[in-house]
């Protein structure tokens, strides 16, 4: 497929997503099934322009002067994939698959300058959130909602237990695969331009052995903070489908024991699969039933929470959620998290640690939840980031990233990461 057969596709998608409210991946899926013709790099391309049009949607609408799946798509191909007016009339130029040339007034709006945009739609994201960023990020705010309008890279973790990160970066050398700046196990593709691709890394030989597992820079630094030694019991209360519990598990060097536990089995089904690869042997899975972690109580060393949030810090990986929040799903979200919170202090062993961890950029979700459980549980203390992040990752902190609070907060314009907050409290001994 040309370009304009690739927009007219995206389009399509576009239009199902927000006709029949079902989610992108879902929506392209769908597309590729009714499309068989369609190849690896046709799929991948209308991927990216559907992805790249909900993650600027907001001001590719403004400069565009409609919201509509043709107006977005356009946009993206004119503002962000480097199109002109002279290259677009030429590949329209009969190409039977592509959908109405560009207008005069399309190609004209699409150069609107933003400067005097009200700041929510230059900074891409829904206007009820601007007062919660302004408090995260201060006067940088609408320059961190654009770096969450980006498209984000793929990074790896080297697995501890099977391979260094010399020999992963070797067997996938093919990809041109980078030491992250953070993280001390962490591999980086960068995003590239346009259509290019992902790469398909889970194919690699290396992976089915276990070598590595894809998680997000982020996601490694906040596991590294949570500070599990060798030897400790840990329980993992929010374990999903265990990416959190593989890094802890690699930390300790299979010393000790992690109690990996979830409310959800569908969520929790593949970390059977995931800890037998990775070769992680001081796990046991906690299947939710009744009672499932009452001996447990006031026994463990460290407790994480990596709790259930609106994932405001992955939005340049999932863009249609940054359009779908709303106040009442942040509210439950919070609520969520408060339980959660309290429910975790109660296995903690006196001089125990909880590490509370969100994939959120939101103060309601991140600090203040901790204010709210400090006040109530008065007997835990923050714990000195900078010193956790010095003993977890080497280096000294970097400035600008702990919060008000004493928790840290990452995001893809500080640290190239996706958005998260870790804070760390103890247990009066
Ligand atoms: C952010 S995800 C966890 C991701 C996972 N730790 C990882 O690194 O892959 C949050 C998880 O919390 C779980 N959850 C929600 N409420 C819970 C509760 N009350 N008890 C335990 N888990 C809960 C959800 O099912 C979800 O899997």
């Amino acid at each position: 497929m040309r370009l304009p057969g690739r927009l007219a596709a995206a389009i399509e998608v576009l239009a199902d997503v927000e006709q029949r409210r079902r989610p992108v991946s879902e929506a392209l899926k769908a597309w590729g099934l009714d499309n068989r013709f369609a190849g690896a790099g046709d799929r991948a391309a209308i991927g990216n322009l559907v992805y790249d049009a909900l993650r600027r949607r907001a001001s590719h609408a403004f400069a565009m002067g409609s919201d509509s799946p043709r107006a977005l798509v356009l946009a993206v191909a004119l503002r962000d994939w480097g199109e002109t007016r002279e290259s677009l009339v030429e590949a329209f130029a009969g190409d039977r698959h592509a959908p109405e040339p560009p207008s005069e007034a399309e190609i004209a709006a699409a150069a609107t300058d933003l400067a005097a945009a009200p700041p929510a739609i230059r900074a891409d994201v829904p206007e009820w959130l601007a007062p919660s960023l302004e408090r995260a990020f201060g006067p940088d705010w609408v320059e961190e909602g654009q770096g969450m309008a980006g498209r984000p890279s793929l990074d790896l973790r080297a697995n501890a237990l099977k391979a260094s990160p010399e020999k992963v970066v070797k067997s996938l050398a093919r990809f041109s695969p980078q030491p992250t700046f953070i993280a001390p196990f962490g591999i980086t593709m960068p995003a590239g331009p346009r259509d290019a691709r992902t790469p398909n890394v889970t194919t690699d030989e290396g992976y089915q052995k276990g070598w590595f597992e894809v998680q997000d820079q982020g996601s490694q630094v906040v596991a590294a903070l949570a500070g599990a030694r060798e030897g400790e019991q840990v329980l993992d209360l929010c374990a999903g489908a265990g990416g959190k519990t593989l890094a802890l598990a690699a930390t300790m060097g299979n010393r000790g024991q992690i109690f990996a536990y979830d409310s959800d089995r569908a969520r929790l089904a593949p970390i059977y699969e995931r800890l037998k690869r990775n070769g992680v042997r001081n796990a046991q899975v906690r299947a939710p039933q009744p009672g499932a972690l009452d001996d447990l109580v006031g026994k463990m060393d460290r407790v994480v929470v990596d709790a259930p949030c609106t994932g405001t810090g992955t939005w340049r990986r999932r863009p249609d959620t940054k359009w779908k929040l709303t106040p009442e799903l942040l509210a439950q979200r919070q609520a969520e998290q408060a339980a959660l919170l309290a429910e975790a202090q109660a296995y903690l062993r006196p001089g125990g640690v909880l590490a509370y961890i969100t994939c959120s950029i939101l103060p309601e979700e991140n600090d203040d939840r901790v204010a709210a459980f400090r006040a109530a549980h008065p007997g835990f203390e923050t714990l000195d980031i900078a010193q956790a992040w010095r003993s977890a990752l080497i280096t000294d902190l970097p400035d600008g990233l702990a919060t008000p609070a004493g928790g840290l907060c990452l995001t893809p314009r500080r640290t190239g990461t996706d958005g998260f907050y870790c804070h760390l409290l103890r247990k009066a001994g």
